[in-house]
């Protein structure tokens, strides 16, 4: 076997072997994981089990001490601020809270960093972001003002930002967990079609029943590793692990 005559498929983020601490905390302690284009993984675990960190370490928000971080075969070098910048170009990211600019529209919001990053013509950015205003159901509300908007309104014009910049992998980090209860489901409604067109989405979520829903990969993270990784089928319907089983509420046999 030769590599001339065999194609290596190279996972889209690649991780192995990542180690991250603040001060003498361990975080994450030897995390291993590879995510494939067009894959929707959803992370799941218990408070404080690492998933927010690792998600911030896959776009260079966050540093770490140990192993490597690769995304589309580039190792993520957090302390170099051009292959940094480009990176997050390629890596959108979506919070629990919603982080509009509350000064700026919501076509201006999502305007603003392909306006300041690619250069292109105003008429051109802005007809952008009409159009993904359109695609999260939010055309009419291009000149209104953040606060004029409910949360889950908030949420999906950060979806449309987030998208702005026409990125291969979003991430997003609990995004409704700020949302009042009858505003979630407009919100993952949005994720959803962004996974059913075949967008790269890695989420931090404790909404089990959509992780189960549309995940190809779930990962279950436990004191900061991935402790059980697989088909959500097999994830939530015959976990391995006592402490997976304990987390899904399973009762103890
Ligand atoms: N900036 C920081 N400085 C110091 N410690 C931090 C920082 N961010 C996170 N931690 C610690 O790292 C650990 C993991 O946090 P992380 O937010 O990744 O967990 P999580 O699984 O996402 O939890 P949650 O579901 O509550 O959001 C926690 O013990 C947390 O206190």
């Amino acid at each position: 076997m030769t590599s001339a005559t065999t194609p290596t498929t190279v996972p889209l983020v690649d991780i192995r072997g990542l180690r991250k601490r603040y001060g003498s905390n361990e975080v994450l302690k030897g995390v291993d994981l590879h995510i494939d284009r067009g894959e929707v993984v959803s992370i799941i675990g218990k408070s404080g089990s690492g998933k927010s960190t690792l998600l911030r370490c896959i776009n260079g928000l966050e540093s770490f001490q140990e192993g490597q971080l690769t995304v589309h075969g580039q190792p993520l070098q957090p302390d170099q601020p051009q292959a940094l910048r480009e990176l997050r170009k390629n890596v959108g990211m979506i919070f629990q809270s919603f982080n509009l600019f509350p000064h700026l529209s919501v076509g201006r919001n999502v305007m603003l960093a392909p306006s300041l990053v690619m250069r292109q013509p105003q008429d051109v950015v802005r007809a952008n972001a009409q159009r993904l205003l359109e695609r999260v159901g939010l055309a009419e509300k291009f000149d209104a003002m953040p606060d004029q908007l409910s949360g889950g309104q908030q949420q999906r014009v950060a979806i449309a930002r987030a998208l702005a910049m026409d990125p291969e992998i979003l991430l997003c980090d609990e995004v409704t967990s700020a949302l009042d209860p009858e505003l979630v489901g407009e919100v993952l409604s949005v994720v959803e079609s962004l996974a059913e067109q075949g967008m790269t989405l890695i989420m931090v979520t404790h909404e089990m029943s959509f992780a189960r829903k549309v995940s190809d990969k779930v990962v279950f993270m436990h004191q900061g590793k991935v402790h059980e990784v697989g088909a959500p089928e097999t994830l939530f319907g015959a976990p391995q692990t006592p402490e997976l089983r304990q987390f899904l509420g399973f009762s103890a046999s």
